[in-house]
């Protein structure tokens, strides 16, 4: 190994101090991202974030960014990168852990070659959840979460974004074999046996 290679394999993935292990975990609008992301996080010890959910605490702490991604959300439109990247940087600061689970990012080109650019960070994979959008729309008009962009109109904006933005950053991925597809469609329980034996190497060492 030259030196070169020596100095990247010690700084890649290095934040605030800690060696970090990344997952971004995406899909369409309603394929069961968070739901997912709960059962991980409880089996095997990651920390969830999720950029749509800092966007949203972000407005509700009236910063001064808090109306324009308002305005954002309720257009189904991805929020400058470096808003978002900010957010997840420092929630990732302030963690004790060093394994995260980024739901919902990147969700264009800009948010990924921005988050590796600013970060050095790159996933250890992609989880992809895949799933039609006739499924996605009726969980999203059933979610009951008082979600300002969970109305027909939104949703409609929501997919297409999904399919023009984000869709090519996951065949950005694919094409560097980091992606691990799941079958979304079926119920919670047998999606998450899927996910299980993906995230089994990550299990918590038994003493
Ligand atoms: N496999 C599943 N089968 C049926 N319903 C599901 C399944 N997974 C999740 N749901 C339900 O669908 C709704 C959307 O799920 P969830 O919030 O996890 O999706 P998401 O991918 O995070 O969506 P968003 O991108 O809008 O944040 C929730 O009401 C959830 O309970
Ligand atoms: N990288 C991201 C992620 C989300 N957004 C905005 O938040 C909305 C809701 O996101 P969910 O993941 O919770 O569905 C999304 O539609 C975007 O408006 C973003 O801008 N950038
Ligand atoms: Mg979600």
């Amino acid at each position: 190994m030259d030196a070169l290679a020596v100095v990247a394999e010690v700084t890649e993935n290095m934040l605030g101090g800690k060696k970090v292990t990344v997952v971004f975990v995406l899909g369409g609008p309603g394929s069961g991202k968070g739901t997912q992301c709960t059962n991980i996080v409880e089996h095997f010890g990651f920390t969830h974030l999720s950029a749509g959910d800092l966007l949203r605490a972000e407005i509700k702490s009236g910063s001064e960014n808090g109306t324009m991604i308002d305005t954002m959300i309720k257009e189904g439109k991805i929020v400058p990168s470096e808003v978002t990247i900010k957010l997840l940087q420092e929630a990732m600061i302030k963690s004790e852990n060093d394994k995260f689970l980024i739901d919902g990012f990147p969700r264009n080109e800009e948010n990924r070659a921005a988050f590796e650019n600013v970060t050095k960070i790159s996933p250890a994979f992609v989880l992809f959840f895949d799933c039609a959008e006739e499924e996605m729309e009726k969980r999203l008009l059933g979610r009951n979460q008082g979600r300002v962009d969970d109305n027909i109109e939104t949703i409609r904006k929501r997919f297409k974004v999904f399919v023009e933005s984000s869709l090519p950053v996951i065949e950005y991925y694919s094409s560097k074999d980091k992606v691990k597809k799941i079958d979304a469609a079926k119920p919670i329980p047998e999606v998450f046996e899927g996910v299980k034996a993906i995230f089994a190497p990550y299990a918590p060492k038994v003493k």
